[in-house]
C-alpha cells in the first residue's frame, strides 16, 4: 500500500500515481507566507491566477520558491521527465524551500494548483512528490434536466466548483430553455441572455472548464438546407459569444427528427463545415434519440447507422442500459461496438425531475471501477437544485478522475465537508435520511438511513427491543437537531433555501420518531404520558401530511419526502403496533393507521404500474411521466379507493389528439358490475374529459385500451375530481 501523506488525507486528493517520498521523519513545511514565483510569463494564466488567489504574497527577495509551468516551459525544464504524459496531468514536488507545479499542459498546471489548494486547506504541507492525471478525458456536468433551469448566479458558482474539483466540462442544455430547444433554437439569444452566456464562458475559462453549448432541434427540425444553415448560423452566433465546444441533442423527441441517416448527415455537415473549420473547438458531442439500451432496437439500425456514418471524432452520448442506470463493463461492451467508438456517458444522477418530491443527497455508488478506457466522457445530469447537487457532483469528480481508488462513502463525507464546512456533521445526519427516490417509473432506487438500518430492522421485528428503541430515539433527536441547526444556518444560504421544505419535513420526522418511541417506553407506565405522546404523534402525522400537500407543489411529483425508504415506514409500523397494543390493554379505539392514502393504483401497462396516486384535497392525481408509454392492447390502468366516493369528473392528457376512441372508461361501486362512461376529446386537442354520474358512489375506475392493438401515448395528466 502506498504510504499516505502525513498531513494530507491522500484519498482526498485522488492522485493517480502516489509516489510520496516521505522523508524519514515525515518532515512537513509550513505553508509559505511569502514566496518568489518562478514561471514563464503568460504560460499558464489561469493556473497563475489560481495560485495568486491561494497564496497572495508573492515577493521577489524571499528564500522560498514556487515554480509553476507546463511541459516545454523553461521554468520547469528540469522536471520535464517527471511530468505525466497524459493530457491535464501534473507533477507536484514539495520540499522545505520550494514547491514545483508542472503541468502536462496549461490545464494540468491549473489542476496542480487545485491539488496544492486542497493540501493547503489541510494545514502544513508534507514533503512529497505527486504525479497525477485524469482517467477520463471529459468530466463534468450536463445541465439537461426538465424543470427550472439554474440561475445565472448558480451557474457562476457551479463553474468555480468544477474548477476546484478538476471537472473540465459543463454542457449547457436545459430542456426548458426555449433558445436551446424548440421553438427558438434558430434564433439568437436576446441581449441579456447573450451577455449572461458570455459571462459564463469567461468564468468557465478562468476555471479551465469547457463550456459546451448544446442545441436541441429535434422536435421541429426540417431536413432542409434552410434548417441546416439556421443551425450553423446559431452555432456561429454562439462562437461569436465565445463558445468553443458544441453539442447537438436528439433525445426525448419523436417524428421526423429521429431519422438516423438525416441526423448523421446533418452532424457530419456541421463537423466538416463548422467544427473542423475552426481550429480552437473541441470535438462535436451528440445525444442520440436511442440513448439507452432499453429504448434501442438494434435491428432497426438506428445506433449502427450512427456508428457507421458519423465522423470518428464525433462523440456519442449514452445513459446506460436504461434511462437511469449505473455504468458497468457489460453496459459499455454492448454499446461501444454498435457506435464504433467509446461512449460518452450522460449519467442521469442526481437528476430528480421524475421524483421531484425527493432530494437526492446520498453517496454516489454503483458505477464500476476499471472501465476508464471504455468511456470518452462522463457527465452527470444534476437536480434543478444547484447547491444540493454538489454533494453528488463532488463525488462524480472524484470517480471520473480516479475510478480505481474511488470510495463512495469517503467521497460523500468529503463532499459534505466541502459544501458546508462548519455544519458538516449536521448535513451528514440529514443527508443520510434524504437519499432514496421512492417508487418511480424508471425503477432506480438508492439506499437510505444505512447506519441505522440494522437497528430499524430489529425495531420492526420487536418494538420493545430496548437497545434498538434507544438508538433510534437518539438518531431521531439528532435528525431533529440537525434540521433545526441547518434551517437557521447562513454559511450557504442558497443551499438552505433549496433544502428548506425537506429540512422542515426532516424536523417533523425527527420529532415524530421521538414521540413514537416514547409511546413504546410509556406503554406500561402512566396513561397520561402515553396519551400525550399519542396526541403529539397524531399531530405530527398531520403536519407531515400537510407539508407534503402544501410545499413543493410542482405539477409532476408534488410534495416533500424524507426518510421514505425505511425510517418513516418503520416508525409508522411501530406507531401502529404500539397503538394497537395500547388499545388491547385498555379497551380503547385509538387510531392505529399512521399514513393514510385511501387510493391504490393498479395497472398492467408496464411503464405505469409503479406510478404514484395521491389525493390532494378535492383532486386525485396519478403522477405524470415524461416517457412515451407503450400501452398494450387490452391493458388497463385502475384506481381503487378504500371507502366509496362520488367522482365528478376525469381530466386526462395523453399528449395525442384523436386517441380517446381507443380507450374505454368504466366505473364500479364494488368491482363486479362495470358501467362505461363516455370520453370526449375536442378535435386537434390532446386533453380528454369525462363527466362521471354522481348518482352512485364508487370504489373503482379503470381505463382500458380497447383498440385491439398496442398504442403509444404520453401520460401527461390523469386527474379525478371528487365531489366535496
Ligand atoms: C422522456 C424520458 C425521460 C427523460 C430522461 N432524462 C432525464 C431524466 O428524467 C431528464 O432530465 C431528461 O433530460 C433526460 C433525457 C436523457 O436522458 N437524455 C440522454
Amino acid at each position: 500500500a502506498t504510504p499516505m501523506l502525513a498531513q494530507t488525507d491522500a484519498s482526498l486528493l485522488q492522485p493517480k500515481v502516489q509516489e510520496f517520498e516521505l522523508s524519514q521523519n515525515e518532515k512537513t513545511v509550513a505553508v509559505p507566507s511569502s514566496y518568489q514565483l518562478v514561471l514563464t510569463e503568460g504560460s499558464c494564466p489561469h493556473a497563475a491566477e489560481a495560485l495568486k488567489q491561494l497564496l497572495p504574497n508573492k515577493q521577489e527577495k524571499t528564500e522560498f520558491k514556487i515554480i509553476l509551468g507546463k511541459k516545454g516551459d523553461k521554468a520547469v525544464k528540469k522536471y520535464a521527465k517527471k511530468i505525466p504524459s497524459h493530457k491535464e496531468g501534473y507533477y507536484i514536488e514539495v520540499d522545505d524551500h520550494c514547491i514545483v507545479i508542472a503541468g502536462a499542459d496549461a490545464r494540468g498546471a491549473f489542476y496542480g494548483v487545485q491539488t496544492l489548494a486542497q493540501m493547503v486547506r489541510q494545514g502544513d504541507l508534507s514533503l512529497c512528490t505527486i504525479e497525477d492525471y485524469p482517467d477520463i478525458a471529459f468530466r463534468g456536468v450536463v445541465e439537461g434536466f426538465y424543470g427550472t433551469p439554474w440561475s445565472h448566479e448558480a451557474r457562476m458558482r457551479q463553474l468555480a466548483f468544477y474548477g476546484r474539483n478538476k471537472m473540465n466540462t459543463y454542457i449547457y442544455g436545459p430542456k426548458d430553455d426555449p433558445y436551446h430547444s424548440s421553438p427558438n433554437w434558430r434564433k439568437p439569444y436576446p441581449e441579456k441572455e447573450a451577455a449572461q452566456i458570455h459571462a459564463l464562458i469567461e468564468q468557465a475559462a478562468r476555471n479551465e472548464v469547457n463550456f459546451v453549448w448544446a442545441i436541441h432541434p429535434g422536435k421541429d427540425i426540417k431536413w432542409t438546407e434552410a434548417d441546416r444553415d439556421a443551425l450553423i448560423q446559431k452555432f456561429e452566433a454562439m462562437y461569436q459569444l465565445g463558445v468553443r465546444s458544441f453539442a447537438v441533442f436528439f433525445d426525448d423527441i419523436s417524428g421526423d427528427g429521429t431519422d438516423p441517416v438525416r441526423q448523421a448527415e446533418l452532424l457530419n455537415y456541421i463537423d466538416t463545415h463548422f467544427i473542423q473549420q475552426k481550429h480552437d473547438v473541441t470535438p462535436l458531442v451528440m445525444c442520440p434519440t436511442e440513448y439507452n439500451k432499453s429504448w434501442s432496437d438494434v435491428k432497426g439500425g438506428y445506433l449502427t447507422t450512427l456508428g457507421k456514418m458519423l465522423n470518428p471524432s464525433i462523440q456519442i452520448m449514452w445513459t446506460g442500459d436504461r434511462v437511469i442506470a449505473c455504468i458497468d463493463k457489460p453496459t459499455l461492451d454492448w454499446i461501444n461496438p454498435l457506435i464504433q467508438r467509446k461512449a460518452y456517458i450522460w449519467w442521469n444522477f442526481p437528476v430528480n425531475d421524475y421524483v421531484r418530491d425527493h432530494l437526492l443527497l446520498g453517496p454516489v455508488y454503483g458505477n464500476a471501477k476499471g472501465i476508464q478506457d471504455e468511456m470518452s466522457g462522463f457527465v452527470s445530469n444534476p437536480m434543478e437544485h444547484a447547491e444540493s447537487s454538489k454533494i453528488s457532483l463532488y463525488s462524480v469528480a472524484d470517480y471520473t478522475w480516479n475510478l480505481d481508488t474511488y470510495d463512495s462513502i469517503q467521497s460523500w463525507k468529503h463532499a459534505i465537508q466541502d459544501l458546508l464546512p462548519q455544519k458538516a456533521a449536521y448535513l451528514e445526519t440529514f443527508a443520510t435520511h434524504c437519499s432514496d427516490l421512492g417508487t418511480n417509473g424508471h425503477g432506480f432506487r438508492r439506499d437510505e438511513s444505512v447506519p441505522l438500518q440494522p437497528m430499524l430492522k430489529v425495531l420492526a421485528q420487536d418494538m420493545n427491543a430496548s437497545e434498538a428503541v434507544d438508538s433510534v430515539l437518539r438518531e431521531c433527536m439528532r435528525l431533529e437537531t440537525a434540521c433545526d441547526v441547518l434551517l437557521a444556518d447562513n454559511e450557504n444560504p442558497a443551499l438552505i433555501h433549496e433544502m428548506r421544505p425537506w429540512l422542515k419535513q426532516g424536523k417533523l420526522l425527527g420529532e415524530y420518531g421521538q414521540c413514537v418511541l416514547q409511546m413504546v417506553k410509556a406503554l406500561n407506565g402512566k396513561d397520561a404520558a402515553f396519551m400525550t405522546y399519542y396526541d403529539r404523534a397524531r399531530a405530527l402525522q398531520t403536519l407531515m401530511y400537510e407539508l407534503d400537500m402544501t410545499e413543493n407543489q410542482n405539477p409532476y411529483q408534488p410534495g416533500v419526502k424524507v426518510g421514505s425508504l425505511i425510517l418513516l415506514p418503520t416508525l409508522n409500523q411501530v406507531y401502529t403496533q404500539v397503538t394497537s397494543t395500547y388499545n388491547a390493554q385498555h379497551k380503547t379505539h385509538l387510531e392505529t393507521k399512521a399514513e393514510y392514502n385511501p387510493y391504490t393504483l393498479t395497472s398492467d401497462v408496464p411503464q405505469l404500474k409503479t406510478q404514484v396516486v395521491r389525493a390532494r384535497h378535492q383532486y386525485v392525481n396519478v403522477s405524470p411521466s415524461n416517457e412515451v408509454i407503450k400501452w398494450p392492447a387490452g391493458a388497463m390502468l385502475q384506481i381503487a379507493v378504500d371507502q366509496p366516493v362520488r367522482f365528478e369528473a376525469l381530466t386526462m392528457d395523453l399528449g395525442t389528439p384523436r386517441v380517446a376512441s381507443q380507450f374505454t372508461l368504466e366505473v364500479s361501486s364494488e368491482g363486479q358490475e362495470w358501467k362505461s362512461v363516455s370520453l370526449s376529446q375536442a378535435a386537434e386537442k390532446t386533453e380528454i374529459t369525462a363527466s362521471i354520474p354522481t348518482d352512485t358512489s364508487l370504489k373503482f375506475i379503470r381505463l382500458t385500451n380497447k383498440s385491439g392493438q398496442e398504442t403509444q401515448v404520453y401520460f401527461k395528466k390523469f386527474t379525478l375530481k371528487v365531489q366535496k
